[in-house]
């Protein structure tokens, strides 16, 4: 049955014209005259859908075409081939309406508008362009400036803000007018881990809270392992995975770290191997090996300190990464 709501793309696909030149002041004369054009397939007949009020992390190496995908479900590019729709419109129509009930926040500039105004006016004059009823521009901002801690900044210029600030502002106006979809590229990207914390735990109660169905891009895996229950792996424009986090990474590891401790810097048992890290062994171990080897580790030594833990996520992303060819 067709989902009313939510996000759907079909075979969408998405090529860029680029102009080529070579260096030089002879090759940019000729190419006055004769320009040479390659294209770029930035997405592949990408088929997608999301569920309203789903939190979905979108994720591959860079230039994969994510950021793309964003701006096409957003409206700002409208693709080449396939069909769109965001709310059961053609986001590229880009309706008033719809507009209202969409918002992309993209990290690396999370603020338009003019940078003299203060976070306060440029929240005032978004909420007029989006047509919030006042009472409910008034409600939207106190949650908001009580969520994301920006009474402080109200009455700053907006050039004189940090990155963090920027992103909490630039977040406060995407959201002044409650859009039912967020589309974020990047949330996180150069904030301090306090900073990313309080976004991600920020992000996380506003879709709780308002239902909002979200896709979410980023290159750090705490973000996507935090707030989106399903991943889709793009790469080269094409969908290689949907599912949950999981599913992905079991298919490049099938250990558990285990890290171990030993009284009087003891080697380890017979039979078990691992690697030494500042008095401690890491031994990488099959998932239905973990309790018998600790049961072999407690019987051969003095054990004083003992975890297992998944490899890190950064690392199974690169082998992930790593067996898509670049
Ligand atoms: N405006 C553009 N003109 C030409 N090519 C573009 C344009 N925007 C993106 N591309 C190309 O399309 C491909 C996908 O780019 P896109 O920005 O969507 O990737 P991405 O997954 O968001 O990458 P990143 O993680 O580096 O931000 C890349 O090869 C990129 O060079």
């Amino acid at each position: 049955m067709t989902e009313p709501l939510g996000i759907r793309a079909e075979s969408l696909s998405m090529t860029y014209r680029v102009p080529v030149r070579e260096s030089g002041l002879g090759a940019a004369f000729r190419s006055l005259w004769r320009r040479q054009i390659r294209t770029v397939t930035a997405l592949d007949a990408v088929d997608l859908q999301v569920r309203p009020g789903e939190s979905v992390g979108l994720i591959g190496p860079n230039g994969a075409g994510k950021t793309t995908l964003m701006k096409i479900l957003a409206g700002i590019l409208k693709p080449t081939g396939g069909t769109a729709r965001v709310l059961d419109q053609d986001p590229f129509q880009r309706r008033p309406e719809q507009l209202r009930r969409i918002a992309l926040v993209r990290g690396s500039q999370p603020l338009g508008g003019a940078p003299e105004l203060t976070v306060m006016d440029s929240l005032r004059y978004q909420g007029l362009v989006f047509d919030v009823p006042p009472a409910r521009f008034t409600q939207n901002l106190d949650e908001l400036v009580e969520l994301l801690g920006i009474g402080r900044l109200l009455d700053r210029q907006v050039r004189a803000l940090s990155l963090g600030e920027r992103m909490r502002a630039g977040l406060a106006m995407a959201l002044v007018y409650r859009p039912q979809v967020l589309f974020l590229d990047e949330p996180t990207i150069g904030l301090d881990v306090s900073a990313a914390v309080r976004t991600r735990e920020f992000l996380r109660k506003y879709v709780v809270h308002t239902g909002a169905t979200m896709i979410l891009t980023s290159h750090y895996m705490t973000d996507v392992a935090e707030l989106c229950p399903r991943v889709v792996l793009i790469n080269h424009g094409t969908k290689l995975y949907d599912g949950d986090l999981t599913g992905l990474t079991d298919r490049v590891r099938h250990d558990k770290l285990v890290e171990v401790r030993l009284a009087d810097g003891a080697a380890l048992p017979d039979g078990l191997e691992g690697v030494e890290k500042n008095g401690r062994y890491e031994l990488s171990v099959a998932r239905d090996q973990v309790a018998p080897t600790i049961g072999r580790l407690l019987a051969g030594a003095t054990v004083l300190d003992l975890s297992v833990r998944e490899a890190p996520l950064d690392v199974l992303m690169d082998e992930i990464y790593r067996r898509e060819p670049r």
